[in-house]
């Protein structure tokens, strides 16, 4: 099966209440681990590349890669590419075979962010390319921006049938209390995404596809393995999975996991070293590295996606 788009994957997702993982990519034991899980549980798969995925390496690697995924397993996957932040960008990858596009214009004035949208949204659907566009800002870490949590933004649910109908986008992401990276909540609040702006949002939209980013739960067992190992990463807290769950079974169709990923490898890679410091050969250390991705890539399928057997 060749690469696919996310229109049917997305449309039976959220006929059937659950959604589909996006997982980023930088390098080939994180693609296979990702996609040995999905595999094993077949599951329908969104494999994302960001900016700064394709700085480290290289765009015509990272879609081999992929393409090297697609025909191991034979599942429908998407190829898309996370927080595009220019049509330039954009088109460069419609061009070179990635089957969805984020454009992420969500810092810039409403207007502005319908123009640019509307844009990509022409050129990528003359090429069969689908579209994710973005109301609202995270706070975190993104290709080197860091915005701060005083200057994110909750999606104002009342813009979202003008932005959807003006710009012809496939889905939507959305800002309800997720942000990006391993530090989303303060030690000692209690995280709480702000449902009740996705429930209005989806009101407003029905049937619409909704986008979560910052969706990591960071586990707390592979913070402890990294801070066991010589790693300084305390107070790291993530989403917390049941809330996952719950924006899975509502209009919640792509849920954006990447930190947890590097957790795991960086983790298991951190303790490797402390158990076995004469140890030089880097498939010793990336082949639990991968082991471990793949496993909680399995988790996310089964216990929060619930995209297990959908493929
Ligand atoms: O949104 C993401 C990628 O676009 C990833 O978010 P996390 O940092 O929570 O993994
Ligand atoms: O949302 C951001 C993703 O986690 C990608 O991060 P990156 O820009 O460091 O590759
Ligand atoms: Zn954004
Ligand atoms: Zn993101």
């Amino acid at each position: 099966m060749p690469l696919v788009t996310s229109k049917e994957m997305f449309e039976k997702a959220y006929q059937g209440g659950y959604a589909i993982g996006a997982f980023n990519v930088n390098n080939m034991e994180i693609v296979q681990g990702i996609t040995e899980a999905a595999k094993d549980l077949n599951a329908p798969l969104i494999l994302q590349v960001s900016k700064g995925a394709r700085a480290y390496a290289n765009h015509t690697y990272l879609i081999h890669l992929v393409q090297a995924a697609v025909e191991e397993t034979g599942l429908p996957i998407v190829l898309h590419l996370d927080h595009g932040d220019s049509y330039e960008l954009c088109k460069s990858c419609i061009d070179g075979g990635f089957t969805s596009v984020m454009i992420d214009a969500s810092s810039k004035p409403f207007a502005e962010n319908i123009e640019i949208t509307k844009q990509v949204v022409a050129y990528a659907h003359d090429h069969g390319v689908v579209v994710e566009a973005e109301l609202g800002t995270l706070a975190g870490v993104e290709d080197e921006v860091k915005v701060n949590a005083e200057d994110s933004s909750y999606t104002r649910p009342e813009e979202v049938e003008e932005f959807v109908t003006k710009t012809g986008c496939d889905s939507l992401a959305i800002a309800i209390g997720t942000s990006h990276g391993a530090y989303k909540f303060k030690p000692g609040t209690k995280p709480q995404l702000r449902f009740d702006i996705l429930e209005e949002v989806s009101k407003r939209l029905p049937g619409f596809p909704i986008v979560l980013h910052g969706s990591s739960s960071v586990p707390q067992e592979y913070v402890k393995m990294v801070n066991e190992n010589g790693g300084n990463m305390p107070g790291a807290i993530g989403v917390p999975e049941d809330q996952l769950r719950k924006a899975a079974s509502m209009a919640v169709c792509k849920i954006n996991i990447d930190s947890d990923l590097r957790l795991a490898m960086t983790g298991t890679i951190r303790k490797y070293f402390n158990d076995h410091p004469a140890d030089f050969d880097p498939r010793q250390y990336l082949k639990p590295a991968r082991e471990n991705i793949k496993k909680l890539v399995a988790h996310k399928i089964v216990d929060v996606l619930g995209c297990d057997g959908k493929a």
